[in-house]
C-alpha cells in the first residue's frame, strides 16, 4: 500500500536528470571486450548514448551488449552498438539495468517496463549486477511505494490471482492503454501485486518461484552487487551490504 503521506516526488525535469546522471557513471563501467547486459527502461535506455559515444572514440573495442528486451534492442542499434545473445554469451561480465524501488540491502523490485523475465534472466547472467536509478527510487522497505509485477501463464491467470490474495496481496492486471492486458515477450500478462511493505521480501520472493503459473517476479533479491544513485547530493556508488 502507498504512504499514507507520501514525499511530494520532485519536478520530472529533475528526476530525469539524474537519471541521465546516474546512466553516465553506469556507461563508465564498461571495458572494451566486456559482454555487458543490459535491462528496460528510461534509465537502462539513457546508458546507450554514453555507450556509443565510448564506442565511436575506440574505448570499448570487441565489447559486446545483450539487451533484455526488444526496445533496448532497437536503441542498440540506432545507436551502432553491436548486439549479442544470450545463446552465444551464456555469462556476462556486467549487467546494468534500472530499478523501480531499491532497498538497503541492494534487494529491488523490477518490471515497471514489463520486462521482468528476461531482466532477471540477462541478471543472473551477469557476473556483477548494476542497478542504475534516481535517487526517489531508495526505499526503507520494498513494496512501500510499488506493487510486486508477478508475470503469469495466462491458462493460469484465475488461480494465480486467487492464491496471490490467499496470501495477502491485491493483485490487479496491467492492461495496455486500450485496454487488452498487456502481454510480455513471451505472450504472458502481469499481475501488479500490491502486499504493502515488505517485511520478508526474500520469503515473498521463494513462495512466489514456487508457484506453478508464475512465470516470474519483479523481486531481484540478492542480485545487485552495486547501486549507482543519482540525486541532489549527486550521483553516489552504493556497494551491497556484507552478509
Ligand atoms: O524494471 C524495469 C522495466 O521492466 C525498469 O528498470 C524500471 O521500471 C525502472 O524504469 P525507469 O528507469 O524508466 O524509471
Amino acid at each position: 500500500m502507498p504512504d499514507a503521506n507520501p514525499t511530494p516526488s520532485p519536478d520530472p525535469e529533475i528526476v530525469a536528470s539524474w537519471k541521465q546522471a546516474a546512466a553516465a557513471r553506469a556507461a563508465g563501467l564498461v571495458q572494451a571486450g566486456m559482454a555487458v547486459g543490459l535491462g528496460h527502461g528510461s534509465t537502462a535506455v539513457a546508458i546507450v548514448p554514453h555507450l556509443a559515444k565510448r564506442w565511436r572514440g575506440g574505448e570499448l573495442d570487441g565489447a559486446i551488449f545483450v539487451p533484455a528486451a526488444h526496445f533496448m534492442a532497437a536503441a542498440l542499434r540506432r545507436h551502432g552498438l553491436p548486439v549479442g545473445s544470450l545463446d552465444d554469451w551464456p555469462a556476462l561480465d556486467l549487467g546494468l539495468d534500472g530499478a523501480d524501488e531499491i532497498d538497503a540491502q541492494l534487494d529491488c523490485i523490477k518490471g515497471g517496463g514489463g520486462a521482468l523475465l528476461y531482466e532477471k534472466i540477462v541478471g543472473q547472467a551477469a557476473e556483477r549486477f548494476v542497478l542504475v536509478a534516481d535517487a526517489g527510487k531508495l526505499s526503507p522497505r520494498l513494496g512501500t511505494r510499488h506493487a510486486v509485477p508477478v508475470e503469469v501463464t495466462p491458462f493460469a491467470l484465475a488461480p494465480t490471482k486467487d492464491f496471490l490474495v490467499a496470501i495477502g496481496g491485491h493483485p490487479a492486471l496491467r492492461l495496455r492503454p486500450d485496454g487488452d492486458p498487456m502481454r510480455t515477450q513471451r505472450g504472458n500478462v502481469i499481475l501488479d501485486c500490491a502486499f504493502g511493505p515488505l517485511a520478508d521480501p526474500a520469503g515473498l520472493a521463494a513462495v512466489l518461484d514456487a508457484r506453478a503459473g508464475v512465470a516470474g517476479h519483479g523481486l531481484f533479491i540478492g542480485l545487485a552487487a552495486l547501486a549507482i544513485v543519482a540525486g541532489p547530493d549527486g550521483v553516489r556508488e552504493l556497494a551491497r551490504p556484507a552478509g
